[in-house]
């Protein structure tokens, strides 16, 4: 029980690899959906996205989770930044891309509260603590 030296999968130092996309919508908008109240940093704001899963690449879960999430195909995305986060009961690598073509129109498929917000608006918005870098640097023009 004690055992600290066992790396298992539910090790809380593991950091856990997150494919994140900024979707890019029309007016300087970018698609926030809101996290289910029982699940980790539950009732923030969020952008899309997911952890990978085993063996899969940055880009297949980013196709996968918006696929899944908002009923999207993304047909182009790039990097935008690159965030690696303790909070306390989970570490997170966040790997921010951003979404500027896809097909379909996002609808929640998982029942999740969605908005197109104007990312001069972002303030407004209560997020995950490591999302305060990927907010300044929208707010700060990146994309
Ligand atoms: N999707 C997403 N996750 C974020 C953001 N910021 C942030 O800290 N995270 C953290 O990244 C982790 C993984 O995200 P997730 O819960 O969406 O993963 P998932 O879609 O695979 O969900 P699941 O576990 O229900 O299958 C969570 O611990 C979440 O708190 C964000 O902006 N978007
Ligand atoms: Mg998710």
């Amino acid at each position: 029980m004690s055992d600290n030296s066992r790396m298992g999968a539910d090790d809380v130092s593991a950091l856990v690899h997150v494919a994140v996309a900024v979707i890019l919508g029309d007016d300087e908008q970018v698609l926030l959906t809101q996290r289910h109240a029982d699940s980790h940093q539950g009732g923030l704001w969020e952008f899309p996205g997911g952890k990978l899963e085993s063996g899969e690449s940055l880009s297949g879960a980013l196709l996968r989770e918006l696929r899944e999430e908002l009923g999207i195909e993304v047909s182009a995305h790039h990097a935008l930044l690159r965030i690696e986060h303790d909070y306390g009961d989970k570490r997170v690598l966040l790997d921010v891309h951003c979404v500027t073509e896809f097909e379909g129109e996002p609808s929640p498929c998982e029942g999740q509260p969605m908005r197109w917000v104007g990312v001069s608006e972002l303030g407004d918005y209560a997020f995950p603590e490591a999302n305060g870098a990927i907010v300044r640097a929208l707010v700060s023009g990146a994309r």
